[in-house]
């Protein structure tokens, strides 16, 4: 018995120390390895700590000129910088100093690399090297109930799949069908706009307004919100969207999760509440037959490409979920700042807005705009860019080497070795753009796309290559309309209330809203 006793002690102990010893390796041990591998490689960087990596100086608040962009706002808030990059990356901007536009830090026990010099991407990510990328596995698992396994997260031969069917859905034609389903919405933003100035207030939260519009524009062209349904998802939507982002979570340090169990569960029983509304969606719908101008309609409806055999087959209706949620969240924020951040900087610039007018009116026929118009809008597609440009919604763009990746002779990226490109970085290089690189100068696309950015892949609003967004028509289409129809009926002024404190909270967000003086034109 005493034996017995001491054998399963020693069975228990031996278990212990094999567990202690796979938790060293995984804190200690592989971080380390990588780590020293990409430093032979030629990769410098700030020195990490595990099992926090860099973190600890990440989190660390900003000092002296590198709060410039609030710092200027808080002072004065008729005017204020868009030199916002080592406001909202004070870390990067830091690091960049010492090591350059290329250089490998650390979220948790997770290896970056930083890129901000574009013919360095050109180089990692061209040609058949683009393949051998996919989405970092940190934030797949973390965003799950956002996405599921929507477009935005699968990789390989299922994002090929997904990407054929799906693009179609984005043509011209089935997007001009979605014109009227954007005007109704936006009309009835601009009606109460008007209820609340004929009350005698006269400013407005105009970040607020734009992201609720635009957060039932997407929720109309995904899934249709004509029904309870759709109603019900999209406040459970929204508030899982809420819930996600309500803690700030040690990305990349092992076991993190489990500080925040009462989010975690939160986020994933609101995910399965979505899951389950939306399939009883997809299962009427499928059901009814074609009906509607949604995207799930279209998705429902479209045959795979390709003859016999080789026809793509069609999204399962549990992949059509996924896409639904992907569409919502890929889609309705980001297109809401481009549209915020616009309003602020027309607020700022009255000439722009006299000149937008112009054309708009221009291309109005019988008063209205339809997709000829809204094509011929040359001057607000040049406004889109240098907004994008100067604020881009979406500041970064990830991927993950699923295998050692060998560049040229001398140079190998580790398999499992993160990339993190600095959008707002390349957006605000001088050597990129030139001396005027922080001014609101919309011409500078009069010349063409690139803007005159020295290097193609210098601006990356939508991010690159094959993944490049699969939603940009739709995001045009969506921008042009409501700008039209705000700038027909109201003339904007900055608060002075406003202060300008952009912030990343994975989109570019402005910290406190956008207040906007309204002024109605008669
Ligand atoms: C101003 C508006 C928008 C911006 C700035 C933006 C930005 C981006 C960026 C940077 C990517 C690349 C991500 C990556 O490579 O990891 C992307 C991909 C994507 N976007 Fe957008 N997006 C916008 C609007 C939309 C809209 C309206 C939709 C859908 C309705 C959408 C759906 C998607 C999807 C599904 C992908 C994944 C594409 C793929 O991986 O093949 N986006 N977007």
């Amino acid at each position: 018995m005493e034996l017995l006793l001491q054998l399963l002690l020693a069975m228990g102990g031996l278990l212990i120390c094999g567990f202690l010893c796979s938790l060293f390796s995984l804190l200690w041990l592989a971080p380390v390895g990588v780590s020293r591998r990409l430093r032979r490689n030629g990769f410098d960087g700030p020195s990490p700590n595990f099992p926090f990596g860099n973190l600890v100086e990440m989190s660390k608040k900003q000092h002296g000129s590198s709060s410039s962009a609030s710092a200027t706002a808080s002072s004065c808030s008729s005017s204020f910088t868009n030199d916002i990059h080592s406001t909202v990356f004070p870390y990067f901007a830091r690091w960049r100093k010492t090591f350059g536009k290329v250089f490998i830090y650390w979220l948790g026990t997770e290896p970056f690399l930083y890129i901000a010099d574009p013919e360095f991407l050109k180089v990692v990510t061209s040609g058949t090297l683009s393949r051998k990328w996919g989405k970092p596995n940190v934030f797949k698992k973390d965003r799950k109930p956002l996405f599921g396994k929507g477009l935005l997260m699968v990789e390989g031969g299922d994002w090929a799949h997904h990407r054929h069917i799906i693009s179609p859905a984005f043509s011209c034609t089935n997007l001009n069908a979605m014109i009227n389903l954007m005007e109704e919405s936006t009309t009835k933003m601009l009606d109460s706009w008007s209820k609340i100035v004929a009350s005698g207030q006269k400013e407005i939260d105009v970040e607020r307004e734009i992201t609720t519009n635009a957060a039932e524009i997407i929720a109309k062209t995904s899934f249709g919100l004509g029904e309870e349904n759709g109603v019900r998802v999209f406040k459970k939507l929204r508030r899982l969207q809420a819930t996600l982002f309500e803690s700030n979570r040690l990305v990349g340090v092992p076991f993190s999760n489990l500080l925040y169990l009462k989010q975690t569960y939160k986020a994933w029983r609101l995910g399965r509440e979505i899951d389950h509304l939306l399939l009883a969606i997809v299962e009427a719908r499928a059901r009814k037959g074609r009906g509607g101008q949604d995207l799930l309609s279209l998705l429902l409806a479209g045959e795979g490409e390709g003859e016999g055999k080789e026809k793509a087959r069609k999204l399962t209706t549990r992949e059509l979920v996924d896409e639904c949620k992907t569409f919502f969240f890929g889609g309705h924020e980001t297109t809401a700042l481009a549209l915020s951040w616009t309003l602020l900087l027309l607020a700022m610039y009255p000439e722009w807005q006299a000149a937008l007018r112009e054309e708009i009116a221009e291309h109005s026929a019988g008063g209205s705009l339809d997709s000829d118009g809204l094509s011929k809008l040359t001057k607000m597609s040049w406004v889109l860019n240098e907004v994008l440009r100067l604020y881009s919604p979406a500041p970064n763009v990830q991927r993950q080497a699923r295998e050692d990746i060998a560049i040229g002779e001398s140079l190998v990226i580790p398999k499992g070795t993160n990339m993190w490109v600095d959008v707002v970085g390349l957006h605000h290089d001088a050597s990129l753009w030139g001396d005027d690189v922080n001014e609101f100068k919309p011409e500078r696309f009069s010349a063409g796309a690139g803007g005159g950015c020295k290097h193609r892949m210098g601006f990356l609003p939508f991010g690159f290559g094959g993944r490049i967004c699969v939603g940009r028509n739709l995001t045009l289409m969506e921008y042009k309309i409501v700008l039209s129809l705000i700038l027909k009926r109201f003339s904007l002024q900055l608060s002075p209330k406003y202060k300008h404190e952009p912030r990343i909270m994975l989109s570019l967000r402005p910290s406190n809203g956008i207040q906007l003086v309204i002024n109605p034109i008669n």
